[in-house]
């Protein structure tokens, strides 16, 4: 069976706070969370297309939209669980999945950045 893994990035802005963090990352600052995108799929549509490019960004961008230019720790589920990279990964996961998946498509993994040298990838 063939199989094909496509990509997007994008970037969000957001501060947060790491609560009980031993250190500076329990003082509230913020990043351009770096954000990479995978599917897989199995077959490609009558065009050629596992999915449309456009699709994801306009899935990933309405996603992010309600953790953009805000404090993560206001908006659930991280106003309970630290906004930890880990923790947005698994988040942003199980929001792109519920938007994605179906019978061709599965969303494969989540890549964050919260900067150029920290990164984490997600899949379940
Ligand atoms: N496993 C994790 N460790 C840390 C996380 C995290 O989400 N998961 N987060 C932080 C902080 O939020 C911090 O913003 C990132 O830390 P760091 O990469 O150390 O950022 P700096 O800008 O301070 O990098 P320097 O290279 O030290 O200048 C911490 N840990
Ligand atoms: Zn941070």
């Amino acid at each position: 069976m063939a199989r094909f893994e496509l990509s997007i990035e994008t970037h969000f802005s957001a501060a947060h706070s790491l609560r009980d963090y031993p250190g500076d990352c329990a003082r509230l600052h913020g990043h351009n969370w770096h954000v990479k995108l995978y599917v897989e799929c199995t077959e490609l549509d009558e065009l050629g297309l596992g999915i449309d490019y456009k699709v994801l960004k306009s899935e990933l961008k309405e996603a992010l939209e309600p953790w953009d230019h805000y404090n993560l720790n206001d908006v659930p589920p991280f106003d309970r669980i630290n906004p930890s990279s880990e923790n947005v990964a698994a988040e942003l996961y199980k929001k792109m999945s519920s938007r994605l998946d179906n019978e061709r498509v599965r969303v494969s993994r989540i890549e964050i950045c919260e900067t150029c040298t920290a990164m984490v990838t997600y899949w379940p």
